[in-house]
């Protein structure tokens, strides 16, 4: 099905939901074989659909501009065009040495991942496909020898290329392809100055690539500087087509949200890996704080961290040595100045602090609901805000993989950050589950020392969310956990955050950015030389800011839910329903025996908990 999207753009491209089209194979896309046998090795079976429509565009030499869905496959859609068109440059003339590709990404995170993309690709092509990523935190003079080698492709922020067009490090007279990934967001982290002069810079007749999961004013501008009537494809994928997200909504109290996690993971109602998302710093280390009382291991990603920190986590967390990240999605609020100071910090030699701005501009006008103790926000007008709270994403982007479940413990202010925030899970066609925490308009401040201020808004915010959702052909259903249930664990959750001061937290993220600070900077030549090692180096260790209460760390048998028939709730991976389910008496009190057996220690434990035997359903309201 074809449709014009846009009235100045022709032709136009919109593989609707549901669209029941024959996909291209990988077979038939007349791809080079070194990366047809790379494709095999990623176990690349079929193309997404924005593989499918994009990369035989590009093959033709067409300018692209792309938006399509968080997970759907957007590096392989220019990453692949690319290497092909450089290997059968070389098969013309295997002398040619020339930097012909310069992919553009907001963030050093996503820089580093898009890298490791055209690496894994390129893995049968020897010595003719080399790139480099200028984000490394590397001098500039090993940044100019880097470049000196004349790599085929150049993965970079706009800052660092244009430092290094201006002093004759990078030569773009070759270029003839120029791809902005993410290209919502380029503009909106501070790189205006250099988007216009990299205008200015990239020869004419490039080809270009613009992917992005949302379309926006910002999306528009990039299309006028950098591209020639290009197709314009806007998908989504069909539910059916094997991925899909089961979206749920808790209304509970400020305290409520604690008493659940703690539940939640104690009791290990979610099976795998989970991104747990705050509103900002500090709740990343109360809840880290609250949790490790409990002795329930995570990390924290937030902007504050070193990028190579924040890569690490990453890389480990997909690798599965982590189940649980807590990610401050700064809807700051903190403000700009924050973002500066931590970018000071982080990237004292870099001089890049746009590459951790936390502010996303967003043009949507309707989506939005101030939070009206956004005074610094306010006061930051001239930082490009334009009055707008913007939720920032330091996940957005970041292809974190098989996340089983995203929490959303504090609710964004918009509906877009929301669709972002449940992109991390349910990627390349999997399933998964997205729970969201929102506090009823008569619930907020009544609990003031863990009141989150944007929580004033969540019924507001979640009112859009569904209408958004909604025209995506998703709901987000109610969820209720059996309270009654719940009730026993109440004392010890009061307990354990009462420890959890204001002082607390301020030496937790203090002491957190020095021990981050020290990995980061220390360590960084010895794991480059020993890249093996790095696997020792954990982010997941306890702060101990707070007095640790060894018996927090098991459940008694006592505090399991007494009548034993009715659970709490189940993960959703399987496709199968999330909610409060039946249990047999059987299976706990063998369970309970299990965990007798192994003494008090194993209370609580993996292998023993009597409710992940409970079957999975859902209780609408
Ligand atoms: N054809 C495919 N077959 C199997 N896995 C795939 C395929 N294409 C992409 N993937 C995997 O899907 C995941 C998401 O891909 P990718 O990061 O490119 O998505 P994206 O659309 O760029 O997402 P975002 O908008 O969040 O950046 C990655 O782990 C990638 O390896």
């Amino acid at each position: 099905m074809k449709r014009k999207l846009d009235a100045n753009d022709v032709p136009s491209t919109d593989a609707a939901e549901g669209e029941n089209e024959m996909r291209t194979t990988f077979e038939n896309l007349a791809l080079d074989p070194r990366l047809r046998q790379a494709l095999v090795k990623e176990n690349f079976s079929k193309p997404t659909l924005v593989q499918s429509k994009a990369i035989p565009l590009a093959l033709e030499g067409k300018d692209i501009l792309a938006r399509a869905k968080t997970g759907s496959g957007k590096t392989a859609a220019y990453v692949l065009p690319v290497l092909q068109s450089i290997l059968q440059r070389k098969s013309n003339d295997p002398s040619l040495k020339a930097t012909s590709a310069l992919i553009l990404v907001p963030t050093r995170e996503l820089s580093e991942q898009v890298q490791r993309v055209i690496v894994s690709f390129s893995s049968f092509c020897g010595k003719d496909i080399r790139s480099v990523n200028l984000t490394q935190k590397v001098s500039e003079s090993v940044q100019r020898a880097m470049l000196a080698d004349v790599p085929d492709i150049v993965i970079s922020t706009p800052a660092r290329v244009v430092s290094n067009v201006n002093n004759s490090a990078l030569s773009l007279d070759h270029l003839t392809q120029l791809v902005i990934d993410e290209a919502d967001l380029v503009l909106s982290y501070g790189y205006e100055d250099d988007i216009n002069a990299l205008a200015k810079a990239v020869p004419r007749g490039v080809q270009t690539f613009l992917m992005s999961a949302t379309l926006t004013s910002e999306v528009d501008t990039l299309k006028g500087l950098f591209c020639r009537n290009p197709v314009i494809l806007k998908l989504t994928e069909a539910e059916d087509e094997g991925g899909g997200i089961s979206q749920f909504a808790v209304r509970c109290a400020e305290d409520e949200k604690f008493l659940l996690t703690y539940v939640i993971f104690k009791l290990q109602l979610v099976k795998g890996k989970c991104i747990i998302f705050v509103g900002d710093i500090d709740r990343c280390y109360r809840l880290k704080l609250f949790l490790e009382q409990f002795g329930i291991k995570s990390c924290v990603l937030n902007s504050e961290l070193p990028a190579n920190s924040r890569i690490h986590v990453v890389q480990e967390f997909n690798k599965g040595v982590y189940d649980i990240i807590i990610a401050a999605d700064d809807q700051e609020v903190l403000g700009t100045k924050k973002i500066k100071k931590a970018s000071a910090i982080t990237d004292a030699d870099n001089n890049e602090n746009a590459e951790d701005a936390e502010a996303e501009l967003e043009e949507s006008s309707d989506d939005e609901v101030q939070p009206a103790e956004n005074t610094q926000a306010k006061s930051n007008k001239k930082q490009k805000l334009s009055g707008k709270q913007k939720d920032y994403g330091i996940s957005r982007g970041i292809d974190f993989q098989n996340v089983a479940c995203v929490l959303n413990f504090d609710l964004p202010t918009t509906s877009k950050s929301y669709t972002h925030r449940i992109g991390r899970t349910g990627r390349a066609g999997k399933t998964g589950m997205a729970l969201s925490f929102v506090v009823p308009k008569d619930e907020y401040g009544k609990h003031k020392p863990t009141s989150y201020p944007t929580a004033k808004h969540d019924e507001a915010v979640l009112a859009k969310i569904i209408k958004r959702q909604a025209k995506l052909g998703h709901e987000v259903k109610p969820y209720h956990f059996e309270m009654k249930q719940v009730e026993s664990f109440r004392y010890r959750m009061t307990d354990a955050l009462r420890a959890v001061t204001r002082l607390a937290i301020q030496e937790a993220r203090a002491r957190e950015i020095r021990q981050e600070l020290i990995k980061s900077e220390k360590l960084r030549r010895h794991f480059e030389e020993n890249p093996d090692e790095l696997r020792h180096l954990r982010h997941d260790g306890e702060i101990r800011a707070v007095r640790i209460q060894p018996h927090l760390k098991h459940v008694p048998d006592y505090l399991m839910p007494s009548k034993g028939k009715q659970g709490l709730m189940a993960e959703d991976s399987q496709r199968r329903h999330v909610g409060i389910g039946k249990t047999s008496e059987n299976r706990i009190r063998k369970a309970r025996e299990r965990n007798r057996a192994k003494g008090r220690k194993a209370g609580g434990g993996k292998k023993s908990d009597p409710l992940k035997t409970f079957n999975a359903k859902g209780r609408k309201k």
